[in-house]
């Protein structure tokens, strides 16, 4: 049984209950939102932790992505970002390996993770192909599933899969002048291999098969953005929307079968774009919950895409997307090392409470006004404990610390909370 099957028959399930308590919110209405796939519960039936739940009315979730590439990288590192971000607040990670020895990486990083873990299977498959002397080409729909099969058996809690990369969607790429053709590295990965075999997609043509691993282990599909624009001048064109169009359908198959589905997003995408495709994805996919990848805003600022996607990433959450993957001062550039990881937990968050607290969810602000009262109050130490870097803050504060007062050496005499209080107080200062 799946979250999903379970809710449709009006079970309450411990899960459900755990959502609940974490959203301060009944447990019939996270029953209810399951039921309808508005809200998903990623967790494998063999995996225990502390779930979340991630959809309509609920806090926006944070996603972030460790894992070594075939290039650089190395276990022990990996396991210490998975640390970094789970203490930074990140409430995923999707192990994105594409080195060496993907298996014992998945398993280590499944081991120790406390948040669920999300991965794209295929990557697995390419990886040792590639390893293998071969191309992506050499990969059969059956060797494909059979390795979903046992990477799911291996506890995953949630998948990418690339199902709207059609041969129709992929000409389409071709025919609006994008600029930046296809940035998903699966469906990059599938269009080549659908190109030199001239085949369909087969996550697409074995959709079923996948849905009956998905349902024994409650795996829930994250139905992959593989044709997502990577510009800003290519988004919102007809690639794009044709998977969008896709996908959707999928979703329907989907949830009919009891699976938990979420819908990927884009991408690079002009700020006054972002609310109408949150809009359209809604729409066309039933109310799924939407899990972008940013968007970032402008493509000029590589080494600050942390910033260009946490602008995105903050509009798209007031505009309903549930669930954010975190880009990191590193994107474009190299494989994102701690700090990086650090920074790209962080500023996601601020992303995405910055959107619930447009959004109107339960108590979103309730943080803030305790962080601001203390401000107010020139209490210091209240302010770092609310604050959402447990570490900086105080940090930045002791070293630079006034040598008198309780003020900082931003203004020191002439402290405006200060003179304000002691107004209010009625104590001439
Ligand atoms: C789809 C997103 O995944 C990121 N991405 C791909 N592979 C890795 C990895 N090993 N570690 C961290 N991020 C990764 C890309 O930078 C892009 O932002
Ligand atoms: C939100 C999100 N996160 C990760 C991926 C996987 O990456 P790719 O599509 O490049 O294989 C994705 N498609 N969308
Ligand atoms: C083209 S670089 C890899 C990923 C890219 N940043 C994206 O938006 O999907
Ligand atoms: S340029 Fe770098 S980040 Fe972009 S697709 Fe190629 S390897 Fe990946
Ligand atoms: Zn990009």
């Amino acid at each position: 049984m799946t979250q999903s099957s379970l809710a449709r028959e009006g079970t309450i399930t411990p899960e459900m209950r755990v959502v609940a308590e974490k959203e301060s919110l009944d447990p019939e209405i996270i029953r209810e939102g399951v039921a309808q796939g508005r809200i998903v519960i990623p967790k494998n039936v063999g995996r225990t932790f502390s779930v979340e739940g991630i959809g309509a009315g609920l806090k926006t979730k944070v996603n972030a992505n460790i894992g070594t590439s075939g290039v650089q990288g190395a276990l022990d590192i990996e396991l210490a970002k998975l640390d970094v971000a789970v203490r930074a607040g990140a409430h995923s990670v999707m192990d994105l390996s594409t080195g060496r020895d993907l298996m014992t990486t998945r398993r280590a990083i499944l081991h120790h993770s406390p948040v669920m873990v999300g991965a794209v299977p295929l990557y697995a498959v390419a990886a040792d192909l590639v390893d293998a002397g071969q191309g992506i080409e050499a990969m059969t729909a059956s060797l494909l599933l059979e390795s979903i099969e046992a990477q799911c058996a291996e506890g995953l809690d949630y998948i990418t899969v690339h199902c709207g990369v059609t041969r129709q969607a992929v000409a389409r790429t071709h025919g609006q002048d994008r600029v930046a053709g296809i940035v998903s590295r699966g469906g990059a990965l599938l269009a080549a291999w659908m190109e030199r075999n001239n085949r369909e997609n087969p996550l697409l043509e074995e959709f079923d098969r996948l849905l009956d691993i998905a349902f024994r282990f409650d795996v829930t599909l994250s139905l992959g953005d593989g044709l997502r624009p990577g510009a800003v001048s290519d988004a919102t064109d007809s690639a794009q929307i044709q998977e969008l169009l896709v996908i959707g359908e999928l979703g329907r198959r989907a949830r009919a079968r009891g699976v938990q589905v979420m819908i990927e997003g884009p991408g690079h995408m002009p700020l006054n774009q972002i609310a109408g495709n949150v809009m359209l994805q809604k729409r066309i996919c039933d109310g799924a919950p939407f899990y972008v990848l940013g968007p970032l805003t402008t493509d000029i600022a590589p080494g600050y895409d942390h910033i260009t996607a946490a602008i995105g990433g903050a509009v798209a959450a007031a505009a309903g997307a549930d669930f954010l993957c975190y880009v990191t001062p590193a994107e474009h550039l190299c494989l994102p090392d701690m700090d990086d990881v650090h920074q790209g937990v962080i500023s996601t968050l601020i992303a995405a409470h910055s959107g619930d607290i447009a959004k109107g969810v339960q108590g979103a602000m309730d943080r803030d006004r305790a962080l601001s009262v203390c401000r107010k109050e020139l209490d210091w130490e209240g302010m770092f404990a609310a604050a959402l870097d447990q570490d900086l803050p105080r940090r930045r504060w002791e070293e630079n610390r006034a040598s008198e007062g309780k003020t900082c050496t931003m203004c020191g005499k002439l402290c405006a909370m200060d003179a304000h209080n002691s107004l209010r107080r009625g104590c001439p200062s």
